[in-house]
């Protein structure tokens, strides 16, 4: 069997604001903008990678809410699986230490005003029609 590398990322959300963060590296993905996250390391779990990788990149602590349906192929051996989180009340404010040079806190008519990566863009569209089913 092919190796599988799960790479988690968090649509973290500020009330109902949602947190992009825009690629510094590697050249192929710099100036696009995903959800933060990473690869999940041997033996951890999904969501301790994620709170791990959130603490790494912008230097926050965040609590894992739920898993966002579907997963989404990038280039092998690895695929994208979202979920969505929140900033614990103590968290400090996201900064982009490592892998970004930029964020924003989008509010729900601007989701699309960022040049999302085309391997996001499904999980975002979940994100959205779930939202308006909530709402
Ligand atoms: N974090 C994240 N990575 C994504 C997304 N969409 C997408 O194609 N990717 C790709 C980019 C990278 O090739 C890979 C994840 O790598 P990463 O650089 O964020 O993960 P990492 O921190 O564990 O990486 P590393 O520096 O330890 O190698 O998945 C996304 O929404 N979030």
């Amino acid at each position: 069997m092919t190796e599988r590398i799960v790479v988690v990322a968090a649509a973290l959300y500020d009330g109902d604001r949602l947190l992009a963060a825009r690629r510094s590296a590697p050249p192929v993905l710099a100036g696009r903008w995903e959800l933060p996250g990473g690869k999940v390391e041997e033996g951890e779990s999904s969501e301790a990678a994620l709170v791990r990788e959130l603490r790494e990149e912008l230097g926050v602590e965040a609590e894992v809410v739920a898993r966002i349906p579907g997963e989404w192929p990038l280039k092998s051996p690895y695929v994208l699986q979202a979920w969505t989180a929140h900033l614990v009340p103590t968290s400090p404010d996201p900064k982009p230490l490592q892998d970004h040079d930029e964020l924003r806190w989008l509010a729900p008519g601007e989701i699309w005003d960022v040049n999302w990566l085309d391997q996001d863009v499904e999980a975002i569209r979940i994100l959205e029609r779930l939202r308006g089913a909530g709402s």
